[in-house]
C-alpha cells in the first residue's frame, strides 16, 4: 500500500510524470485529514481526523472545557462530526463526549463496552469505525483500565493509543482496574507488533512531545523494554500523586460528561 509511504519515496518509486504519478498524489492526500489538538490544563491530546471528501469526521479523546473549541473548528473545516470517542474512561479529566453531542446534532458517543460507561455505542475488540473511505480498528488495550482501547488506522499507518502507552513511558496500573501484567501483555501483543514505521498518537504528553513510533518505543521506552517482572515492579513504584481531577472526573465520565457538568451544560444548551 502507498497509504503511508512517504511521498518523496512515492515519487521516485512511481515517477513525477508517469503514468502513475496520480497515486503518488494518493499517497500524499488519500482524502484524509488529521489535527492534533492539546488541553494544557490535563496534557491531554484530542485528536481530530476526517476524510475531506464525504466530510464524516471523528473526534478522539475530547476535554470538556474544549467541546466549543472543537465544535467551531470542525464546523469551520466544514465537517459533520459522526463519533465523539474516547480511548478509555478517563481520571483526570472530564470527557468532552456528552457536550459535543449537544453542540453537534447527530454526533454519537462512542467508548469501550469494558468501560462500564455510557456512550451511544460500545465497543468490543475488532469493532471497526467508519468515518467517509476511512476507518479505524478497535483493539481492546487494556491494563491502564479494563476498557482502553487503541484505535489504529491500518491505512495511514496510525495508532491512537489512549494511556496504554505514552511516549517513553505508559498509563499508570494503580487505580480504576489498573493491572501492570495486563498492560505488559496488551502492549507486547498490539501495539509492538504493528510495523515499526506506525506512528503512535497518546492520549497525553507531560513534556512537550507529540508523537513517538512503534520502533522507537520498542527501542527506548524505559518501561516496557524490561521484561514483565521488571515492569511490574517498575510500575509498583511509580508514586504518582493522584490525578487533582479524579472525584469529579470519574462520575462524570461514567456519564459521557454530563453529571456534574450539569449546571453547565443545562446553561450552555439555554443560551443557544
Ligand atoms: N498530574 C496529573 C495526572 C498525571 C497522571 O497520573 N497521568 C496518568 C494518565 S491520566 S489518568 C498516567 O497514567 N500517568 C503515567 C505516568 O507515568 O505519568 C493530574 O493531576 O491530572
Amino acid at each position: 500500500t502507498l497509504g503511508c509511504m512517504k511521498l518523496a519515496d512515492a515519487v521516485t518509486l512511481l515517477g513525477k510524470g508517469g503514468p502513475f504519478r496520480h497515486l503518488a498524489t494518493m499517497a500524499r492526500n488519500n482524502n484524509f485529514f488529521f489535527r492534533q489538538l492539546f488541553d494544557s490544563d490535563s496534557s491531554t491530546y484530542t485528536y481530530l481526523l476526517g476524510d475531506t471528501s464525504s466530510k464524516e469526521a471523528v473526534l478522539i479523546d475530547p476535554v470538556i472545557e474544549h467541546a466549543e473549541r472543537d465544535a467551531t473548528l470542525i464546523k469551520d473545516l466544514g465537517f459533520k462530526l459522526v463519533y465523539s470517542m474516547n480511548t478509555h474512561m478517563h481520571a483526570d479529566h472530564i470527557t468532552g463526549t456528552g457536550k459535543l453531542k449537544s453542540l453537534l446534532p447527530g454526533s454519537k458517543s462512542v467508548i469501550g463496552k469494558a468501560s462500564g460507561a455510557k456512550a451511544d455505542i460500545h465497543l468490543v475488540d475488532g469493532d471497526i469505525v467508519k468515518f467517509g473511505s476511512h476507518q479505524l480498528l478497535a483493539s481492546a488495550t487494556p491494563g491502564h483500565t479494563n476498557g482502553c482501547f487503541t484505535y489504529i488506522s491500518h491505512e495511514q499507518c496510525m495508532a491512537f493509543t489512549g494511556d496504554a502507552l505514552l511516549i517513553r513511558g505508559c498509563g499508570r496500573t494503580d487505580f480504576q482496574e489498573g493491572s501492570s501484567q495486563t498492560l505488559y501483555k496488551s502492549v507486547h501483543e498490539r501495539i509492538f507488533t504493528l510495523p515499526d514505521h506506525f506512528t503512535l498518537y497518546p492520549a497525553h504528553d507531560y513534556k512537550g512531545l507529540t508523537a513517538t513510533s512503534v520502533g522507537e518505543e520498542k527501542k527506548y521506552n524505559p518501561r516496557l523494554t524490561k521484561s514483565l517482572e521488571e515492569f511490574v515492579k517498575i510500575m509498583d513504584n511509580l508514586n504518582l500523586p493522584y490525578p487533582r481531577k479524579i472525584d469529579e472526573s470519574i462520575p462524570a465520565n461514567r456519564v459521557c460528561g454530563l453529571f456534574l457538568n450539569k449546571t453547565l451544560y443545562i446553561h450552555n444548551t439555554l443560551k443557544r
